[in-house]
């Protein structure tokens, strides 16, 4: 039997992370036909092969207010029999929570101490791995507001886990006897929308700044160049049509190739041709200083979220 993961304030990310493991899971499901999983009642799928502990297999997913409950049930129901499974409860914690074996916190960071300070709290996440989307709050402010035997783990995932093309960073886990299966559980979480690595909660603001917000920042420069494209006569969907593809490729050429973005540069420029003539244009604007300044100050600002508002 696998286990129940709730998504303690399902937004954007929290849809993000369960739309992307939902699909993984169908995925698994159609590659596998009836070898693992059966049908009982319409809309229900229950494993029935070897069964895999480290595999979420109910969902819950919690908001605040009636509205975007609505409107959550509708998401996760368009996502088909898997998706039709997810428990959408609003201002209903305690409950999710107590039904919950592995808990998502995904709400905004100032509204972490309120959710976990909430009267049964504490007991529901007795014992449970208690996994922290939140940035800027740090495991030591989440420890001291639950009790010492809920494990506390921070992630820092990114908006493209919604397509399984995400980017997750995972705090290094403490030695415990259930290190290895909370390993694995994390592991099937967050490699099945996309690549994960762990690393050390000191470089969480950093990882925040540069994968976390990341997206947006490509965006910018997407956007900027389609936006060229437009200024010298291409319409506007085959611009961004070639800024996209022509970013996701290059980023494959690094991360797939394992070529240096400088090689990649250098072989793109002919010696007196126009990509050079591009390429001073853009450091005459400052762009390299301008966007790692971007993540520097992006850092800068994570490291403060989760510390309390000054008057
Ligand atoms: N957005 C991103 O790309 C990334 C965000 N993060 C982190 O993820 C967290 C969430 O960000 P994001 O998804 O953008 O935020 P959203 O505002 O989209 O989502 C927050 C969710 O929390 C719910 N919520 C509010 N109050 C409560 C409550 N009392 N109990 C339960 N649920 C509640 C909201 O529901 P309702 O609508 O009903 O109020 C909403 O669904 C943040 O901590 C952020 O730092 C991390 C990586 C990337
Ligand atoms: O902007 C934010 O604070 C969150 C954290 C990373 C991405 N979005």
């Amino acid at each position: 039997m696998g286990y129940s993961l709730c998504v303690l304030g399902c937004g954007t990310m929290g849809i993000a992370v369960l739309s992307g493991v939902i699909d993984s899971l169908d995925t698994t499901q159609r590659s596998l036909t009836s070898a693992k999983w059966e049908s009982h009642t319409p809309g229900t799928l229950t494993p029935t092969g070897p069964p895999d502990a480290s595999i979420p297999t109910n969902f819950l997913a919690c908001v605040s207010r009636e509205e975007s409950a609505a409107k959550l049930r509708a998401v996760f129901t368009s996502l088909g029999p898997l998706g039709a499974t997810v428990e959408v409860l609003a201002s209903r914690n305690l409950e999710a929570v107590s039904k919950a074996d592995v808990v998502l916190l995904c709400c905004k960071p100032q509204l972490a101490h309120a959710i976990l300070g909430e009267e049964g709290m504490k007991e529901a996440l007795e014992g449970k791995l208690l996994i922290s989307i939140l940035a800027g709050v740090t495991i030591s402010q989440i420890t001291a507001w639950v009790l010492p035997s809920t494990k506390v783990i921070r992630a820092m995932p990114n908006t493209p886990c919604k397509i399984r093309e995400g980017m997750t960073i995972v705090s290094t886990l403490p030695l415990s006897p259930s290190t290895e299966v909370d390993r694995a559980i994390i592991l099937k979480i967050f490699s099945s929308i996309g690549r994960c690595r762990f690393l050390d909660e000191k470089h969480f603001d950093a990882c925040t700044a540069l994968s976390g917000s990341g997206p947006a920042f490509a965006c910018i420069f997407l956007e900027a160049m389609a936006d060229g494209g437009v200024m010298m006569g291409l319409p506007r969907a085959e611009a961004l049509e070639l800024a996209s593809q022509t970013l996701q490729g290059t980023a494959r050429m690094v991360l797939q190739g394992g070529s240096h973005p400088a090689q990649i540069k250098d072989a793109v420029t002919t010696p007196g041709g126009c990509t050079i003539a591009g390429l001073l244009a853009m450091e005459d604007g400052r762009v390299r200083s301008t966007i790692a300044r971007a993540i520097q100050v992006a850092t800068e600002r994570a490291s403060e979220l989760g510390q309390p508002a000054k008057k």
